[in-house]
């Protein structure tokens, strides 16, 4: 049996969605293939969305921790499962919510399986399916890794479903799963707990601010998390009540639980690419500015393409490529780019990491030149009213300056980071910034600002 579309998505996670219902508005028939029995995709079920009822769990904890002594005499205490059936009431709708939405819309679900059997060809079962246009949206899976007893390491996803936190927990890999989760834990966990963090590299958080990675990592160790660099992890063996770990140089982690945060490869194995002229490599599916692949009737958008693996990074490129779809269809040139200049990254730890543009270290190695406003261990009033002792900042400009990037450490480095973000989208210098931000609501996280920029603009 055969059946054809305009464009058919593979992948029902936020990528997926974004180009299936953009294609579908524009008028095309579309189809939707998802092979799980849980469609909707990792943001909602046990990445971003999910994840954050632990986020918020960790800072009501955190926060009221830090007043203690200063107006807080009992400090909130957590209960896990709890905050896990929390999760798991929103995350068991998605499924559902997903599909009906999708039929609504008058897009076919397809459950199965999809495989390519030619260029504009894909196989899902025993169906035969051929689109004039197909968008690859297949996400990401933690990556496998080279260690003996890798059986033992559980998930992001298998974390959050625990019924209790044990006391001492190794978090492989020093990325922004192990930071998070090892966040969550030190706050949710029981009263004893012992977060460790083994990175392999030479410092945790690459992409990071080398010095910003500083703070936060000893924000982190006051919070009962030890980061260890330069481990090679040569196995993990179960023992009567633990796991042992053992690292090149002969070094040993106990540990109740060993949890993967090294990493998450592109989910591309089944697709059999190679029938398709689809170029991958280990870091994703090979794509252009337009993100299209090497087959110029597919496209590849969100964790599955060789890019950043965000949220609203996936949707932007499966708007990107829907768009050019569009355009090819209506004979019009497909305009439309990626731009990866100023996404803004946020770390959920408590205190947030934030993120946009460039590193100093980046800056430094490209000989660019910059000038630099930046201020660590923050006693401003907003800061010692909720008792928080590692806020930082950091803004670095150009010659001309336009912002170049900005990294703050704070419990609300989200909105900080986005207004920084917005200025460098608009080409903004430091000095228009600091003039739009003189009204901004006061006092604020946000008000701030105009702090954070005057050396800068004086
Ligand atoms: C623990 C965790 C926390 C995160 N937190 C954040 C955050 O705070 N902010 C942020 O921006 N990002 C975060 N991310 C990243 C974010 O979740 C991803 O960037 C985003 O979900 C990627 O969406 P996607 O649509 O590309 O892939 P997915 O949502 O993974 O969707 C892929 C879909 O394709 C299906 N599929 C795969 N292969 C096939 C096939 N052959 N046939 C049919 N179907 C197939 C899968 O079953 C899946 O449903 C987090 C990730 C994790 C793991
Ligand atoms: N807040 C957010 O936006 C958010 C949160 C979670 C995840 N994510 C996304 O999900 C992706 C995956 O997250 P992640 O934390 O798994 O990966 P990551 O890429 O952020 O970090 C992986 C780390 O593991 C290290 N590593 C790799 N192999 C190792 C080994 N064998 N032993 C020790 N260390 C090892 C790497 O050097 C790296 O520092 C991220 O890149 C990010 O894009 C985003």
């Amino acid at each position: 049996m055969s059946k054809r579309y305009d464009a058919l998505v593979v992948g029902s996670g936020t990528a997926g969605q974004t180009a299936a219902y953009q294609l579908n508005r524009n008028g095309f028939s579309v189809g939707l293939v998802e092979h799980s029995d849980r469609p909707g995709g990792t943001c909602a079920l046990s990445g971003c969305q999910a994840k954050k009822w632990f986020y918020e769990g960790t800072e009501a904890v955190a926060r009221s921790r830090h007043l203690s002594g200063i107006g807080i005499t009992s400090p909130a205490i957590a209960d896990w499962s709890a905050l896990r059936d929390a999760k798991n009431r929103f995350t068991a709708s998605v499924p559902s919510k997903t599909v009906s939405g999708l039929k609504k819309a008058g897009i076919d679900f397809i459950p199965g399986q999809a495989r390519f059997t030619g260029p504009q060809s894909v196989a899902v079962g025993r169906e035969e399916l051929t689109a004039r246009f197909i968008v690859l949206a297949v996400g990401a899976v933690p990556m496998s890794l080279p260690i003996d007893g890798s059986d033992h390491i559980i998930s992001s996803s298998e974390f959050m479903e625990l019924d209790r936190l044990p006391s001492r927990i190794v978090f492989i890999g020093g990325g922004f799963i192990s930071f998070e989760f090892a966040h969550f834990a030190a706050r949710l966990g029981p009263s004893d707990i012992h977060c460790i963090i083994l990175e392999v590299a030479s410092r945790p958080l690459g992409p990071f601010d080398e010095q910003m990675v500083a703070l936060l990592s000893a924000a982190s160790a006051e919070a009962g998390i030890d980061i260890h660099t330069n481990v090679g992890i040569l196995g993990i063996e179960k023992t009567d009540r633990a796991f042992r770990i053992t690292t090149e140089g002969g070094r040993r982690f106990e540990a109740d639980l060993v949890v993967h945060g090294a990493g998450r490869a592109p989910n591309i194995d089944a697709l059999e690419l190679d029938s398709a002229g689809i170029e991958a490599t280990k870091r994703g599916i090979t794509v252009n500015e337009k993100m299209a692949t090497s087959n110029p009737y597919v496209y590849a958008v969100g964790d599955c393409a060789d890019t950043l693996q965000l949220a609203r990074v996936a949707d932007a490129e499966a708007e990107t490529a829907a768009n050019n779809i569009v355009s090819l269809s209506n004979g019009d040139n497909p305009g439309a780019v990626m731009d990866y200049s100023a996404v803004p990254t946020v770390l959920f730890t408590y205190p947030q990491y934030g993120m946009v543009g460039a590193t100093e270290d980046a800056l430094k190695k490209e000989g660019a030149s910059y000038e630099k406003s930046c201020e660590d261990h923050l006693d401003w009033p907003t800061y010692t009213r909720v008792g928080i002792a590692h806020a930082a900042y950091k803004v670095l400009a150009g010659e001309d300056g336009k912002i170049l990037g900005a990294h703050i450490l704070s419990d609300n480095a989200a909105g900080l980071i986005n207004a920084f973000s917005l200025a460098m989208h608009n080409g903004l210098s430091a000095e228009t910034l600091y003039r739009q931000s003189i009204m901004t609501p006061y006092p604020s996280r946000e008000s701030d600002i105009i702090y954070m920029l005057r050396p800068l603009v004086f």
